[in-house]
């Protein structure tokens, strides 16, 4: 028969070297993944045996033994024949764990047919001495591939079919060929392998995987994975994928922009520990371990290779967990505030673009508001109507003037307020929420006029002498709405009250021709008929004590936190005008 090849055709020349440098250098993260490729193939061999690698089935344990420098793997799998060892070890990038497409064969760990070159990383020398389960009476061979790129193939000795590969450290190296190291990195990788396997006779693997041991053990699992007990431990399983594991819910809060890493393994060899791509990048508030047994690994087997079962895996997992939150919220509105004292940021930043996270912070998350710090979903209950300043100062110098006027006022001035409030409308289609224009309150702080203004001065002398300790000072002003006495505003014109509230609703509020403020001032309101009143009171020391009670009533309107002194002020204040009133009486 012709040959399909045109004359003269030639094979490719492999430079082993450069390949194995090219896979240290490239493709994987550290030289310890040689372990992982030894115990895949050794699991492998045995699912290909069909002795089944269930230790619980009576199966043969896979050992890895240490001694003098060298690693031995040992396994009663399938084993090679001869020409099979040709075929699959001696050729790079040939697998007997794919099909006739090329695809990989389901119940395999490995398909790419290069696991074996890991060894090089650690080792000049891999010999492989295997005898086939497959072929009856086959007979054992010997293999010993170099890191130079030659190979030698002899007669073996083995009585019985399996495979054992031996490794001896190329120099430098020896250490990741040390016991301890070898135990470390099969408990890594193979923990949660469903067979057993011993380094120097010492049994690593466990039977169960923790999501099937009940809950304590779960959570015991938990607080090792995250070096900190979980605030919960949410179950996951996602059949398609089949997946099963576990979301662990941090009991500390976490960057929403740090991409959270999660420790995956599929069919029970583990991935990763910092493997992003398994769940929504929204969920940074979980830790999560899960195993899969139909989700692809790169070739470099520490990433999830980006298709389309992945991407619904994803979904899938999201979906999990925004339930869980939901249900919190439901049942155990306690802990529900618990969780978003650590994770408000995140929740917060989370609301702004999906709609369940928007209604738990509607309905759990206190907002500070003109009505005092209530949730959207209360203020929503008592008004149609809603109104934010985006910026922090100027909902503090607003917020009395709007409480008087009766509009809802949302301060907006924090991370994310304003989008959230902005979606709003995504829950409650008929709400009016908006910024507040200038328009909307009636308030023009206008002069008094210069009789009033007169007849104000000792007023206005003992208003300053009471004032003084608080380095405020105090005004007198006309305006609306006359149910309020008196509007606290912030001096600091060159700070950052002043400059972010420039070109806002204040700044129009204030713009008729205040003279320039260089502090704090306390706006009286002659409108008001308590405010007039007092304006024209003799007796000094009842208008002392009203300033210093007005003075601790404006910053409360204005929501601003009131300090010791502030505090001491008020209680002064009312004691005194209690005392004032009963002597009166
Ligand atoms: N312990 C073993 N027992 C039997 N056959 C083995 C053993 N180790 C390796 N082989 C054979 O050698 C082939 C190549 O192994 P290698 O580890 O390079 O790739 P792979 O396991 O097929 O795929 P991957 O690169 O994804 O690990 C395997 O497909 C398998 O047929």
């Amino acid at each position: 028969m012709a040959s399909r090849e045109p004359a003269g055709a030639r094979n490719f020349n492999v430079d082993l070297r450069g390949i194995v440098d090219l896979l240290s250098r490239h493709l994987y993260s550290s030289p310890r993944v040689y372990v992982r490729e030894l115990l895949q193939n050794a699991v492998d061999a045995m699912t290909a045996r069909g002795t089944g690698t269930d230790a619980a089935g009576g199966a043969a344990p896979i050992l890895f033994e240490t001694a003098d420098g060298e690693l031995r793997v040992r396994d009663s799998g399938i084993g090679l024949t001869e020409p099979q060892v040709h075929e699959l070890l001696a050729t790079i990038g040939n697998s007997s764990k794919r099909d006739g497409l090329g695809l990989a064969r389901h119940d395999f760990l490995g398909q790419f047919g290069i696991g074996l070159l890991s060894c090089f990383l650690v080792a000049d020398e891999i010999e492989v001495v295997t005898r086939s389960a497959a072929v009856p009476d086959a007979a054992a061979v010997v293999w010993r591939g170099h890191a130079d790129g030659h190979y030698t193939v002899a007669p073996g000795r083995r009585d019985e079919p399996g495979t054992t590969v031996t490794l001896r450290a190329r120099r430098d190296f020896g250490h990741w060929l040390e016991a301890s190291t070898v135990r470390e990195l099969v408990r890594h990788y193979g923990a949660l392998l469903p067979c057993d396997v011993r380094v120097d006779g010492e049994r690593v693997t466990e039977a169960t995987p923790p999501w099937e041991r009940g809950r304590d053990e779960l959570l015991g699992y938990g607080t090792r994975v995250l070096g900190a007990v979980p605030f919960d431990a949410v179950e996951l399983a996602v059949p398609e994928a089949g997946l099963r594991g576990a979301a662990f819910v941090l009991p500390y809060e976490s960057d929403p922009s740090e991409r959270a890493a999660h420790r995956v393994y599929l069919k029970r060899m583990l991935l990763g520990d910092r493997v992003e791509s398994v769940l929504p990048e929204w969920a940074f508030f979980v830790r999560c371990v899960v195993d899969a047994g139909e989700l692809r690994p790169t070739a470099s087997r520490e990433q999830l290779y980006d298709d389309d079962l992945l991407a619904v895996t994803r979904e899938r997992l999201g979906d999990a967990l925004r339930s869980w939150l939901v249900r919190l919220a439901a049942t155990d509105p306690e802990r529900m505030r618990d969780f978003l004292k650590v994770h408000y940021r995140g929740v917060m930043a989370l609301a702004v673009h999906d709609t369940e996270m928007l209604r738990i912070v509607d309905e759990q998350v206190p907002f500070e508001t003109s009505e005092g710090t209530v949730t959207l979903a209360e203020l929503r209950a008592r008004h149609r109507s809603i109104r934010y300043t985006p910026r922090v100062e100027e909902f503090r110098q607003l917020s009395g003037i709007a409480a008087a006027q009766g509009i809802a006022l949302v301060n907006g001035g924090y991370v994310y307020h304003v989008d959230i409030l902005n979606r709003l409308r995504r829950l409650d289609p008929d709400l009016d929420v908006r910024r507040l224009e200038p328009s909307e309150l009636a308030t023009r702080f206008g002069p008094v006029g210069p009789g009033v203004e007169f007849a104000a001065r000792d007023f206005l002398v003992a208003a300053r002498r009471a004032l003084a300790g608080a380095g405020c000072e105090p005004l007198l002003r006309s305006f609306s709405p006359a149910s309020l006495p008196v509007v606290y505003l912030d001096g600091d014109p060159g700070g950052h009250g002043a400059d972010a509230a420039a070109d806002g609703v204040w700044a129009e509020l204030t713009d008729t021709g205040e003279p320039e403020r260089a502090g704090p001032r306390l706006v009286f309101n002659h409108r008001n008929p308590i405010v007039a009143r007092l304006t024209s009171t003799p007796n000094v020391r009842v208008v002392e004590l009203s300033v210093e009670a007005l003075y601790g009533y404006a910053l409360l309107t204005g929501n601003r936190p009131l300090r010791p002194d502030d505090v001491a002020g008020v209680n002064r204040a009312f004691l005194g005008l209690v005392e004032h009133a009963v002597r009166e009486g």
